[in-house]
């Protein structure tokens, strides 16, 4: 499945460079300033929430609430900063990122399959403050590529490992945030223990958030508890009860 998806990015970039060429809208990009990770460092305890709507393993999870409206409900209970998916596995779009910015301060993490710089410039032209790379899909010298492109755009990256090769690989850039996915992208399974697992091998000089498959408070302590410094949640908040107390659980979950 997830090389499905790597292959229909493919053919979307290919299009959008053909009916948009970053030449066309180069000069209207202006750099960011790392507002991402200056967010979350600066905090004792990061909550990335997501707005998400639709996954590709469970098919629809919200239809209460639009983007905007889940990200209104974040900002207003806590949230560090919010994770917007722009791509159509997740019904998500590009266009996603200019409407959360206008109703948030929050920064904004774009969430989607990153293969090729031209998103890069495309996501900062959006307007998103860091992106994601995943080590899986990307060879060590588009990670060092994308994160040097990242840079000087003033985007943070998150830089997302799931096995300990990925995170040895990924520990050998330039990479500061770094996101160890609980979720195994062949059988899309969540297992937050894949955190713990990874957790002694990881460098002092990483900041360290721990993705997907987060449910409740509980288990955000638990994380908290092993020096993990933020957590990036998306179906354990938008298919919460009230999604505004489970932010709030889950945003000052201090210890
Ligand atoms: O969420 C999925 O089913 C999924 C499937 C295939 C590739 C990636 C996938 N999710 C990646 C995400 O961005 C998650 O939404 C994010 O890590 C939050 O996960 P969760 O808290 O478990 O919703």
């Amino acid at each position: 499945m997830l090389n499905e998806i790597i292959t229909k990015k493919r053919r979307e970039i290919a299009m959008q460079k053909s009916k948009r060429p970053l030449d066309q809208f180069d000069k209207e990009i202006t750099r960011g300033d790392f507002r991402f990770s200056k967010g979350i460092k600066k905090n004792p305890w990061a909550l990335i929430a997501e707005c998400k709507l639709a996954s590709p393993a469970k098919g629809e999870l919200c239809n209460a609430y639009t983007e905007c409206e889940l990200a209104q409900i974040y900002t207003a209970n806590g949230a560090t900063a919010l994770s917007v998916h722009t791509d159509q596995h997740f019904k998500g779009k590009l266009e996603n990122i200019k409407m959360v910015k206008a109703v948030t301060h929050l920064p904004i993490l774009r969430k989607d399959f990153i293969i090729d710089a031209y998103q890069i410039y495309e996501s900062r032209w959006a307007g998103a403050d860091a992106i994601l790379l995943i080590a899986a899909v990307l060879s060590d010298e588009e990670l060092n590529e994308y994160l040097e492109v990242a840079a000087t755009l003033g985007l943070d990256c998150l830089v997302e490992v799931h096995t300990l090769e990925e995170l040895l690989r990924v520990q050998r850039t330039s990479a500061v945030l770094v996101g160890i996915n609980n979720r195994d992208l062949k059988t899309f399974t969540t297992d937050i223990s894949n955190t713990f697992a990874l957790l002694p091998y990881c460098s002092s000089k990483i900041v360290l958030i721990s993705e997907s498959g987060i449910k409740n408070q509980e288990d955000a302590k638990r994380l908290q508890e092993a020096g993990i410094k933020g957590i990036l949640v998306g179906e354990g908040l938008v298919c919460a009860h009230d999604i505004g107390r489970m932010t709030q659980e889950m945003a000052l979950c201090q210890g």
